[in-house]
């Protein structure tokens, strides 16, 4: 199978501002306490190939690196070294808000995501009713509210409708379906299954061991930015919990 994503040696580098204590020398010449800028890596030396139809779970501690590991696959964050080539396009639901604008409409909103995503105004409307069975009766009454008046389970309800059904060969789901209720989850759980049978690739992050189990065949594993380990999912998990008991 062809690889559909490759990082080589991909790193990030983010700024932290700190604000030092004011001292009084910093009165007499500046009048404001100085601020010194730090820099840290978030992702150092990662690489790897994913193949078409592949399903992997990102595996790792809070901070570790996962949601920018995530962004820089899709082409919202770009490495500061390294490279990232995506073949094909990216359907990403990888925040809560990621791409939905909080003051259109939740329709506005729909046309705007899978017109973005390639699908012309006839497919949007053709695929309009299915999307929004999806997403469940609260949504559907809330079509024509804004967005950000929505609670974030039916956001990620009306996220999940949209991104699932577009044409993408390649799928980023972040920790959103966390906050869906069990029925929803279990919804987009087969949804995600009947993607990955088209032959669709799936990049996952969760830090549900049950669903890294149902979805993960393989694993990347995450600390401080860096790969600890590549591999099948249960060797990739039994890794991780053996390193965090
Ligand atoms: N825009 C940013 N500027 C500065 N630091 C950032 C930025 N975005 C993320 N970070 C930092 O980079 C590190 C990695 O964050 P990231 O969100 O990728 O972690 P994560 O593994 O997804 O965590 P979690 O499991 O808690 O969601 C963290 O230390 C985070 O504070």
């Amino acid at each position: 199978m062809s690889v559909v994503i490759s990082a080589k040696d991909v790193g990030v580098e983010f700024y932290t501002s700190r604000r030092r204590k004011m001292q009084v020398r910093d009165l007499l010449f500046h009048g404001r306490a100085t601020t010194t800028s730090d820099t840290f890596w978030a992702l150092k030396d990662i690489s790897f190939d994913i193949r078409k139809g592949e399903a992997v779970g990102l595996v790792g501690g809070n901070g570790s690196g996962k949601s920018t590991l995530l962004k820089t696959i899709a082409g919202v964050l770009l490495p500061d070294t390294g490279t990232v080539h995506v073949d094909g396009g990216v359907a990403p639901l990888i925040e809560l808000t990621g791409g939905f604008r909080g003051e259109l409409t939740c329709r506005d909103n729909l046309y705007v995501q899978a017109g973005l995503h390639g699908l012309s105004k006839d497919q949007i409307e053709e695929r309009f009713e299915d999307m929004v069975d999806f997403a469940g009766p609260q949504v559907r009454a809330a079509l024509d509210r804004p967005y950000r008046h929505l609670s974030s389970g039916m956001q990620v309800r009306l996220g999940f409708a949209v991104i699932s059904s577009l044409d993408e060969p390649i799928f980023l789901v972040d920790e959103v379906l966390a906050v869906g209720d069990k029925a929803f989850r279990e919804k987009c759980y087969t949804r995600m299954e009947s993607l990955l049978s088209e032959g669709r690739t799936l990049f996952l992050v969760s830090h549900s061991e049950k669903d890294l189990k149902r979805f993960g065949a393989r694993g990347l594993y995450l600390r401080s930015g860096r790969m600890v380990m590549d591999g099948p999912m249960d060797d990739v998990l039994a890794r991780y919990n053996e390193d965090n008991r």
